[in-house]
């Protein structure tokens, strides 16, 4: 697998490539500009007043929030150089494939142009810590964006935390097409995204091939054992963003085999090569917990007997001021079909009255387009398939972000690129090492084709039609907030959420939220670290790719710092985490949540 090493003290390519974008891209002086400042002193001389710095020239402090005020750390080291390449990028995009973006978009030479400049501007203000301009646009998300920014106690990309200046950047790039004529749709990564999806077909092919042999209806064990695989697949998925590379290709590489041809890449392998990378591991405890919880939400929906004819969100509407709720549920109790008995109507309750989840489900909260999202909708469709629940929701951003982060649009792509593949290689079978069994030559080829990759694409597509796979992309997704506020700030998802047998948390940009971008204790448990976070039995998937991490043993941080005090910045280690601990389902006194879902998919 590629390592995507990024500081400039690395070998890694791509510091090496991008050295010259870094010099010209940043020109923060964060010292000189808050040692000593001249200023004018009325009927006086121009004289140095002392400003105090708010840089430390030290690493994060323990169970301090990350902040780019901490120089030893990779919040700085990403604010001051990594978010500036990519920013650089886009621009560079926008001048290269002009002409190529302007007919796709149906845009003109202005906005391009004007684009252009808006981002320049960003990076420009981003690099020298400027104070956040407002949102210009106009619709609900960006006034409550607005609402945040004017509450938040440091205005300033360097000093207020970490995740809330990055999120802050990517809407600053979105509020750049939403202000254009023709760049409204246009996604500044979608080049990069689709080429990351190409790149991986082989290994596409691969996981599709065993996927097929993991889904007829198998016995505990082996379902067992194939869920914790798929779990494993899925994390070292993870390690295929695009914005930790800068938007640098990662695939999942392979060595060179005795013949001088690439071996094929095989992500069980790698599953297996990594074992001692994955530093906790609670893979039986969520394949346990989520077969457990599935059969139990599933006995609780049978005997539901304590369904509501006429819900109450009129009035619950009426009292928050809120328009009333217009989902079909809601209206008064009329019999939905001619002749339907009071029994039959009392089969839709009112979503915000529920006390049982409406279906058994399982939810993913992805990360990365790609082979990450593949990878999800593989173990999405081991979980239906072994009927363990009927529905599977992915949320997504509802705009680009965080360069590779699946949007509805690359969730379509991803199942129809899937379902149209045509891949295929051949490569001399590898003779084992000495000493091993067979040791003799080895005979023929190996083959890889994606004739199971296409078939997987067009169930996929199904399952999306037939509404066992739902799309959802909820904007506070794309807020800046973490999770232990969501129930402040978006009690709707938080209940949402409640519904599901469990909820997946994928990557690392999920992980900083879940633990509230906070550098706690390494040793600290997940559920400690999660901060009261407990709307459903929630899991994290991720490589380590930002310096805070939580449930380790005793030691094993101190122990990988002595081997590499980076580790934490190249997404090689990663971690499978579960917190049963989850808060009961109470009727709501709100009314009735909108659905969420994306109807285009
Ligand atoms: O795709 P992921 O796993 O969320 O990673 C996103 C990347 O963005 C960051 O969260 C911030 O740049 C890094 O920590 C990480 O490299």
């Amino acid at each position: 697998m590629s390592t995507t090493s990024t500081r400039p003290d690395s070998q890694s390519q791509h510091s090496s490539v991008h050295s010259e974008t870094v010099r010209s891209a940043v020109n923060i002086s964060d010292d000189e500009e808050y040692s000593t400042k001249p200023e004018f002193i009325y009927g006086g001389p121009f004289i140095k007043v002392e400003k105090p710095c708010p840089f430390l020239n030290t690493a994060t402090p323990m169970n301090v929030q990350l902040q780019g005020t901490f120089k030893k750390s990779f919040a700085y080291y990403s604010l001051k150089e990594r978010l500036p390449i990519i920013l650089t990028k886009v621009i560079d995009y926008l001048s290269r494939e002009g002409s190529k973006i302007k007919s796709a978009n149906s845009a003109s030479d202005e906005d391009i142009r004007g684009y252009i400049q808006y981002i320049t501007k960003l990076k420009n203000d981003l690099v020298t810590n400027k104070k956040y301009d407002l949102l210009t646009v106009d619709t609900p998300e960006a006034r409550k964006w607005n609402e945040w920014i004017s509450n938040t106690e440091n205005q300033y990309y360097f000093t207020n935390i970490w995740v809330f200046s990055e999120c802050y950047v990517y809407r600053r790039l979105r509020e750049g097409c939403e202000l254009s004529k023709g760049l409204q749709n246009f996604d500044p990564f979608d080049e990069q995204k689709e080429q990351s999806f190409v790149n991986s077909l082989e290994p596409m092919c691969v996981v599709a091939d065993k996927l097929m042999t993991m889904l007829p209806p198998s016995d505990k064990d082996k379902r067992k054992a194939d869920f914790m695989t798929l779990l494993k697949i899925c994390l070292w998925a993870n390690k295929c963003d695009l914005s930790l590379s800068l938007g640098e290709q990662v695939t999942l590489n392979s060595a060179d085999g005795s013949s001088g041809v690439k071996k094929i890449i095989d992500p069980f392998q790698i599953v297996n090569d990594l074992k001692d990378k994955l530093l906790v591991d609670d893979t039986a405890k969520i394949s346990d917990l989520v077969v457990t919880k599935a059969e139990a939400v599933a006995r609780a929906i049978e005997g539901n007997t304590n369904l509501k004819t006429k819900c109450s969100c009129n009035r619950l509407a009426t009292l928050a001021g809120l328009p009333p709720c217009k989902q079909e549920c809601c209206e008064e109790a009329k019999p939905s079909e001619e002749g339907a008995t009071e029994g039959e109507a009392q089969q839709v309750p009112c979503p915000g009255k529920l006390t049982v989840p409406p279906a058994v489900m399982f939810d993913v909260v992805c990360d990365n387009a790609g082979y990450e999202l593949f990878a999800d909708l593989c173990l999405a469709h081991f979980l239906v398939s072994q009927n363990i629940v009927k529905k599977v929701r992915f949320h997504v951003k509802r705009i680009p972000w965080f360069v590779s982060d699946v949007t509805p649009r690359d969730f379509k792509y991803v199942i129809r690129s899937c379902a149209q593949a045509s891949y295929s290689r051949e490569v001399p079978m590898e003779s084992k090492p000495e000493g091993e069994a067979e040791a003799a030559e080895p005979e023929g080829l190996r083959s890889v084709n994606s004739n199971n990759l296409a078939n997987l694409g067009g169930i996929w597509r199904k399952l999306v039609d037939d509404g066992t796979f739902v799309v959802m992309c909820d904007d506070f997704w794309t807020s800046p907030h973490v999770y232990k506020d969501m129930k402040q700030h978006d009690p709707d998802l938080y209940r949402k959420l409640q519904f599901a047998v469990a909820v997946m948390f994928k990557g690392d940009l999920n992980y900083r939220k879940l633990l509230g971008e906070r550098n706690c204790n390494p040793t600290l448990g997940f559920e400690a670290a999660l901060q009261g976070f407990t709307p459903a039995p929630l899991i994290a998937l991720r490589t380590v790719k930002a310096d805070l991490v939580c449930g380790l043993p005793k030691g094993k941080w101190e122990q990988l710092n002595g081997i590499d005090d980076k580790w934490m910045e190249k997404g090689d280690y990663g971690v499978i985490q579960l917190c049963a601990k989850t808060e009961a389902l109470r009727a709501s006194e709100r009314p009735c949540a909108p659905g969420g879902e994306v109807d285009d998919v």
